[in-house]
C-alpha cells in the first residue's frame, strides 16, 4: 500500500497497523535460487546471505540493492533533563544539529562514506517535552505532528531507510518506554545506562526518575502509543511515524541503537509483527539495548561498542549491507565459473 498524506490523528495511524503488507515471497524465492546457484558452500556468507534475503523480500527483487538510501536525524529536546540524567546540557541537542548541517558529525561521514542521503528534521527544540515524571510528555496533538513528521521523512522507492535520533535526555525516555512496553520485574535499573556517560549519582538520578515516571502514569501504560505519549519525546515518535510508514511503503529499515529501537518496540507491541521489515544494524554499549533487543526479537548484525546515536551504528552497518549486496549481485554461478557442485 503506498499512501503520501500521514494520518491525520493517532486513530489513522493505529489503523494503519491492520493494513501492514506482507515481505514478496516470489522475489525472496529468486533471492535463495540465486545464492544457491553461487560459487560459494550454501551458508558460507553466513549473515550477510541474511541481509540479500531480507533485502530482497521488502524491495520485491531477487537482486536487491542499496543505491537509494536515507538517513533521517530527528532531533527533540526533553523536560526530564531538568533531572539531572545526563552526561552533557540539553543545548547539546541544537548544537549537534548545527553541527549535522555543516558536515561535523560522526553520521555526515559515515552517510558520505557510504553513499547515503542524510536528512535533519528539527522537532520545536525550544520547546522541551514536559517532564514526564510529573505529567505526559506530550499531549495528544503533539503526538500526533511528531508522528506525522517522521511519516513525512519517508518516500516510497527508497531501497534502505534509517531512522536516528539527537536528543540529549532521551536514554531515559527510552529507558521508561521500553519498561512500560516490557514490564519492570527485573526493576527499573534493569532498563537504565549510562547514556552520554552519567556518573553513579547521575544514574541513580535517572533510575528514580524512571520509576517515578512509572508511578506517575501508573494504571495509564496500557496501549502503547499512549505510552509512548507519556514516555516518549518527539524525536522518538517521529522514529516511531517513519518506521511505520517504511512498513507501509514496503521499504526496510535498519534498526540504530537503544533509543531507535525503543521507538520501534511501540509499534511491535501494538502489532506483533509490525517489524518484519526491520533488521537491528547493532548493539550499542547501553547497558539495555541487549535486553530491548531480545524484546522485539532481533539479533544485531554488530556489538561494537558504539553508544553514539545519531544512527552511527545503522549507519555503519551499511558497509555490510553493500559487501552482502556486492557478493550476491557479482558472484558468478556454478555453471558459470565451471566449478564443480558438492560431491555428497
Ligand atoms: O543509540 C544508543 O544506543 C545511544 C546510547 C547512548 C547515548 N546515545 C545518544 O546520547 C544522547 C542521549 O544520552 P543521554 O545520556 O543524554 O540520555 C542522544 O543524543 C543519543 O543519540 C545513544
Ligand atoms: C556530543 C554528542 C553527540 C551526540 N550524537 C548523538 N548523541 C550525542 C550526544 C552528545 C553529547
Amino acid at each position: 500500500m503506498s499512501r503520501s498524506l500521514p494520518p491525520a490523528d493517532l486513530a489513522g495511524f493505529c489503523s494503519c497497523l491492520d493494513q501492514l503488507p506482507a515481505p514478496d515471497d516470489r522475489a525472496l524465492q529468486g533471492a535463495q535460487q540465486r545464492d544457491a546457484s553461487l560459487t560459494k558452500p550454501r551458508g558460507a556468507l553466513g549473515r550477510l546471505e541474511e541481509i540479500v534475503l531480507w533485502l530482497a523480500a521488502w524491495q520485491g527483487r531477487a537482486l536487491p540493492q542499496a543505491e537509494a538510501v536515507k538517513i533521517v536525524i530527528f532531533a527533540g529536546n526533553h523536560g526530564v533533563t531538568a533531572r539531572g540524567v545526563s552526561a552533557f546540557p540539553a543545548a547539546v541537542t541544537a548544537q549537534m544539529v548545527a553541527n549535522f548541517r555543516q558536515g561535523g558529525a560522526a553520521i555526515n561521514q559515515l552517510a558520505r562514506a557510504f553513499g547515503a542521503r542524510l536528512e535533519v528534521v528539527e522537532l520545536d527544540l525550544e520547546r522541551p517535552t514536559a517532564d514526564f515524571c510529573a505529567a505526559p510528555a506530550m499531549g495528544e496533538a503533539e503526538l500526533v505532528a511528531a508522528l506525522r513528521a517522521g511519516w513525512n521523512a519517508v518516500e516510497p522507492g527508497l531501497d534502505l531507510f534509517i531512522a536516528g535520533e539527537m536528543g540529549i535526555g532521551n536514554t531515559t525516555s527510552a529507558a521508561a518506554l521500553a519498561a512500560a512496553l516490557f514490564g519492570d520485574e527485573l526493576g527499573v535499573s534493569g532498563w537504565c545506562g549510562r547514556g552520554t556517560g552519567v556518573d553513579d549519582a547521575g544514574l541513580a538520578r535517572k533510575e528514580a526518575a524512571v520509576a517515578l515516571a512509572l508511578q506517575t502514569h501508573a494504571g495509564a501504560l496500557r496501549d502503547p502509543f499512549e505510552i509512548l505519549r507519556r514516555l516518549g519525546g518527539r524525536e522518538v515518535a517521529a522514529m516511531t511515524g517513519a518506521i511505520l510508514r517504511a512498513r507501509l511503503e514496503r521499504v526496510p529499515v535498519l534498526l540504530d541503537g537503544f533509543i531507535a529501537c525503543a521507538a520501534a518496540a511501540v509499534l511491535e507491541r501494538a502489532r506483533p509483527g509490525a517489524l518484519d521489515h526491520c533488521f537491528a544494524a547493532h548493539q550499542s554499549a547501553e547497558g539495555a539495548h541487549a535486553r530491548l533487543l531480545a524484546a522485539i526479537g532481533k539479533e544485531p548484525l554488530m556489538s561494537l561498542g558504539l553508544r553514539l546515536g545519531e544512527a552511527s551504528g545503522a549507519g555503519t552497518a551499511l558497509g555490510l549491507v553493500q559487501a552482502a549486496l556486492a557478493c550476491h549481485r557479482g558472484m558468478a554461478s556454478f555453471a558459470e565459473a565451471g566449478v564443480s557442485g558438492k560431491g555428497l
